[in-house]
């Protein structure tokens, strides 16, 4: 032990101080339980419903986590609160009976990550092959919500999420950001011995810079996902994939280099979906889904969607457009506006919007990311 840690040591009543703890951990723990049975009479005053689903409240969650973030004063930073109260709710609500969320699977994606940043652990998480997969399950009941990815800060928009919503009657009840670290994982001792990459082609993409730079020969394997390029790693010899912690530790691989991703601050944004349109939070933002096809077309359509948004003094925050797939050069818009759908001045610009739109459908309206 060092001299300095040796003195520290001595500064502090050991005995006296573990005392303390336990007696604060004593405290926590019967409060935690004074918390749980006023959830669990909360519970019972919302009726005799039919599951978890039914008791679960994203927009109450909303805002005892952000009550929690304007109270915190540390030493915990901001993010470890958040995470011990979103453990706390969940296991509040979980005495109902745990949430069902699927999501774009196998086990050690990020995806699964999302939904335990999310949801907190005391949720069953249901891993899918595909993001249709994910809508058709929670679109049938099988699962009460899903977390898929929507976009990434580098790599921009998951079309297949976005094209989902033209066919799907599922709404979007929250969002997720994810700080994304990315690291090369395998069984080999060096990194000579790596003949091939097998990853996501998103997870490619991020780490292109330092694969050319490190491993300009190796052969690179675009597979359906991280997880599937973490089993190829286990087992296969000359095999290396690039994941999480998480797929590292599930799949029993070596972290190799760590961060290995080109943009320190790459992030992905998850969307929660789920079946029933969300109360608001008091932060929220809408997600909308329009077309002007056969109305306004031509130039200036763009410009006639808009109108409404500047007219009530809306903040548009994304548009994206996408092919839409009823005739060839016709487009549907996905915005994301500041506020909440049912509440003014978004209702009103929305009404305006409903009027000129061929098509029109709110896909959400939901709290804001905490992160
Ligand atoms: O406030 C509610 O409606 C509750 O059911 C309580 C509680 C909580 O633990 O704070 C639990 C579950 C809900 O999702 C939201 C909040």
């Amino acid at each position: 032990m060092s001299k300095a840690s040796k003195d520290s040591e001595a500064a502090v009543d050991l005995p006296a101080m573990r005392k303390r703890i336990d007696e604060v951990d004593q405290q926590i723990q019967a409060l935690i339980n004074e918390r749980a049975r006023f959830a669990q009479q909360v519970g019972i005053s919302k009726g005799d419903l039919a599951a978890a689903v039914d008791y679960y409240r994203p927009e109450r969650e909303a805002e005892v986590l952000r009550k929690v973030l304007a109270r915190n004063e540390g030493p915990l930073r901001d993010e470890e609160m958040l995470r011990l109260f979103r453990e706390i709710m969940s296991a509040c609500l979980a005495q109902q009976e745990p949430l069902k969320v699927g999501f774009l699977g196998p086990e050690g994606t990020f995806t699964q990550a999302a939904v335990y940043k999310h949801f907190g652990h005391s949720v069953r998480a249901l891993p899918f092959g595909t993001i249709d997969e994910v809508f058709q399950e929670v679109e049938s009941g099988v699962a009460d919500f899903g977390v898929v990815p929507i976009e990434n800060s580098t790599e921009g928009t998951v079309n297949n999420t976005l094209d989902m919503f033209l066919t799907s009657p599922l709404k979007i009840g929250g969002e997720i950001e994810l700080r994304i670290e990315q690291h090369l994982l395998g069984t080999m001792q060096s990194l000579e011995k790596v003949e091939r990459v097998c990853a996501h082609e998103q997870a490619l993409a991020q780490c292109r810079g330092w694969l050319r730079e490190y491993l300009p020969q190796v052969e690179l394997i675009g597979v359906s996902s991280n997880a599937v390029g973490a089993r190829r790693a286990r087992d296969e010899s000359g095999t290396a994939a690039i994941g999480s912690d998480a797929a590292a530790e599930v799949y029993d691989l070596r972290i190799m280099v760590n961060n290995i991703e080109d943009s320190a601050d790459n992030a992905t944004r998850f969307l929660v979906i789920g079946r029933n349109l969300l109360a608001a939070s008091g932060l929220d933002k809408t997600t909308i889904m329009v077309s002007t096809s056969g109305t306004a077309a031509g130039a200036g359509v763009l410009h006639s969607l808009l109108q409404p948004f500047a007219t009530h003094g809306v903040n548009i925050t994304r548009i994206e457009s996408r092919p839409s797939r009823r005739r060839n050069w016709d487009y549907v818009f996905f915005l994301d506006i500041d506020g909440h759908a049912e509440q003014s001045p978004v209702s009103e610009a929305l009404a305006e919007l409903r009027e000129l739109s061929s098509l029109f459908r709110v896909l959400g309206a939901y709290p804001r990311a905490i992160s």
